[in-house]
């Protein structure tokens, strides 16, 4: 039988009829967070007509200006997805603490990190934004889980995936066994296999990196991204193509459809904070999958999904994409000059 053609919960069931004596516990988290999807792309098309698209007037926990979509995507996550049975706590990048489950629910055995809402500052230029998720199994679900029950390093991660509210809305899923894009039919508001095993091609000639911070860069970011520019008159003897969208759910959905490297790598500016982007909910789901679908990730100095974490919004410098270039620039890392 044909894999086009399945929806998100048909292939969650048939993925996991693998594991017997699963508790059906993450089929229905996935359908959970699948729904939850489906309102936030709701919400997202909607929000030039009902005024949701500008700023909320408070800052998340670290200090960024919230948009009102990234408040009510933070909500949504939270109100499909705290009462069902399936999580013993979450995490958002919208809150500072350990979001818990209310008692008066059951408490389930698995832990989610997510970004509600990704690339946000996109929405009033009707950009593409998403939502990143993180799935890891919860220590002990005996006791109500708190922050140390979070850092387990990515290669602990059951689950990854992100959601694009672009021109279609596209879920990219893993398992940990291969990367799956489902991409959501309006007409009869399910998810479809479109995708099926994503690979990402291990040459490219496109490189995504916000060149104005050019300037704060370290030498092997500034070394690579001058190879790129010189082309063909360069040693690289090819010439690339540069994309900068400033949502990282469009850079790795374009990385898994073509090929390509983002980087968001430690510069001057953002030393002190350990980089840009957020390890739990955005760095490692995204390493996941980019691993899953034959890619790389790294810090430049480490394997992503190898960080053990020590804070639940600590910050990493993110490099990943096609193999041979972040393989590259992990040897830049290791000789400088
Ligand atoms: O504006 P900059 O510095 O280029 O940053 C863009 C980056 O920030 C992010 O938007 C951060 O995500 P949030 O919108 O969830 O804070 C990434 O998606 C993107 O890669
Ligand atoms: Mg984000
Ligand atoms: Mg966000």
């Amino acid at each position: 039988m044909s894999t086009i053609g399945k929806t998100l919960n048909q292939f969650i069931i048939e993925s996991q009829r693998a594991f017997p004596d699963a508790s059906g516990d993450l089929s229905g988290l996935l359908n959970d967070i699948g729904v939850a999807c489906k309102q936030i792309a709701h919400l997202v098309t909607r929000s030039g007509i009902s005024g949701l698209g500008g700023y909320a007037e408070t800052h998340n926990v670290q200090g960024e200006p919230q948009k009102q979509l990234d408040i009510l995507s933070h909500d949504i996550f939270v109100q499909q997805l705290g009462w069902t049975g399936h999580l013993a706590a979450m995490i958002s990048e919208e809150i500072e603490d350990v979001i818990s489950i209310p008692t008066r629910y059951p408490r389930g055995q698995y832990l989610l990190a997510f970004d509600p809402l990704d690339g946000s500052s996109n929405l009033d230029v009707n950009v593409s934004v998403g939502s990143i998720f993180s799935i890891l199994r919860c220590p002990d679900s005996t006791t109500q889980p708190g922050m140390k029950a979070f850092l387990q390093p990515g290669t602990a991660q059951v689950c990854a995936g992100f959601t694009v509210y672009g021109p279609a809305t596209v879920l990219v899923l893993t398992l940990g066994n291969g990367v799956h894009g489902f991409t959501l039919d309006r007409d009869v508001g399910e998810f479809i296999l479109t995708h099926p095993n994503l690979r990402i091609p291990q040459q490219t000639a496109e490189f995504a990196i916000n060149m104005s911070n050019q300037r704060h860069w370290d030498s092997p970011v500034e070394k690579y991204i001058g190879e790129c520019l010189a082309g063909a008159d360069g040693v690289r003897e090819k010439n690339f193509n540069l994309r900068w969208v400033a949502s990282m759910v469009a850079e790795v959905y374009r990385i898994l459809m073509r090929g390509g490297v983002f980087l968001y790598p430690i510069d001057e500016r953002i030393r002190q904070q350990g980089g840009r982007l957020r390890l739990l909910y955005e760095a490692n789901p995204m390493s996941f999958i980019v691993e899953q679908a034959g890619g790389l990730s790294s810090t430049g100095e480490q394997r992503i999904l190898e960080l053990m974490p020590t804070e639940l919004h600590q910050r990493v410098p993110v490099i990943l994409g096609s193999s041979a270039e972040v393989a590259r620039l992990i040897r830049y890392h290791q000789k400088p000059e």
